[in-house]
């Protein structure tokens, strides 16, 4: 139940498609990020991917069965979501929002057990909160609230995780750990980031969304070029490319009062913009 198979996925509202015939295959075991610009339709991609919004047209099956037709409970066992600005109105301390992951696991004839508390105390303990265990949610710091929803999504012990900007409000220790984290446990892992450079580094495969398409598809070093990023992310970037395949990007300045480009200069024009990815100059 590790492979979600999205095909021809649309969402209308405003009287615009917001996303538009998205077709894409998340591949068992493989890191891939979800890249675009706002309102490009990132999230609400991820919220149809997880069952959390219909599509319009389209369908999303999980592991051959229809998500809409699955069963929520199974869908939870399989799928783990941690969305953005998730909240709580209910007094709950650090610990006890992490065991929200195991309501899936539980039932009359499986009750709360060791296997659980045993599955809390090693996702406070992987994203660094065992010390905020028992602190009230409501007086913790915005990095904080969201590593316990990353040791929630963990306690889940899903196959796949659906993260919308996992990074938001972590200091780059944080981030690292965390991207690092859900990259070493070798789950199937969307992840929609906002940092190029954190996609470039741990995912597999980039998906690029651009006004509720799919533009774009493939590994790192394929989808993140500077002309894809010129004319998706309306900024000129340098790009260079480590000896194990990697790559890094460079983005560069505009000058004050200047309008980004819609695409990059032609190369005669642009002798500062280097591909290095290709080895151009
Ligand atoms: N109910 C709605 N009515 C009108 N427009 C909507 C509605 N819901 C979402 N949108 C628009 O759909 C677009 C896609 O939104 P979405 O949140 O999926 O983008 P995103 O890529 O996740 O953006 P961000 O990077 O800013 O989080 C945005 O332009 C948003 O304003």
């Amino acid at each position: 139940m590790s492979r979600l198979v999205a095909k021809g996925l649309t969402r209308r509202a405003g009287g615009r498609a917001i996303v538009d015939g998205v077709s894409l295959e998340l591949v068992e075991g493989e890191f891939l990020a979800l890249v675009g610009p706002n309102g490009s339709g990132k999230s609400t991609l991820i919220s149809m991917l997880a069952g959390l919004k219909r599509p319009h047209a389209g369908d999303v099956r999980l592991g051959g069965a229809r998500l809409d037709k699955t069963p929520r409970r199974d869908v939870a066992r399989a799928i783990a979501v941690v969305e953005q600005q998730a909240e709580t109105g209910e007094r709950l301390t650090a610990r006890e929002v992490v065991a929200l992951g195991r309501t899936p696991h539980l039932g009359a004839l499986s009750p709360w057990g060791e296997e659980d508390e045993a599955a809390v105390e090693a996702a406070l303990a992987a994203v660094d909160m065992l010390r905020f265990a028992d602190r009230d949610w409501h007086s913790l710091s915005g990095g904080e609230r969201q590593r316990l929803h990353i040791a929630r999504a963990l306690a889940q012990e899903p196959g796949i995780v659906i993260l919308d900007e996992p990074t938001n409000h972590l200091d780059i220790e944080h981030q690292l750990a965390i991207l690092a984290l859900v990259k070493a446990r070798r789950m199937t892992v969307l992840a929609a980031l906002h940092d190029l450079n954190h996609a470039a580094l741990f995912a597999d495969r980039i998906a690029v969304m651009d006004q509720g398409r799919l533009v774009a598809l493939g590994r790192p070093g394929e989808v993140l070029t500077p002309e894809r990023i010129a004319t998706t992310f309306k900024v000129a970037a340098m790009i260079e490319t480590a000896a194990d395949g990697g790559c890094h990007i460079r983005f560069m300045p505009l000058p004050h009062g200047s309008q980004p480009p819609s695409r990059l200069p032609e190369r005669h024009d642009k002798p500062r913009v280097i591909n290095l990815l290709h080895g151009r100059v």
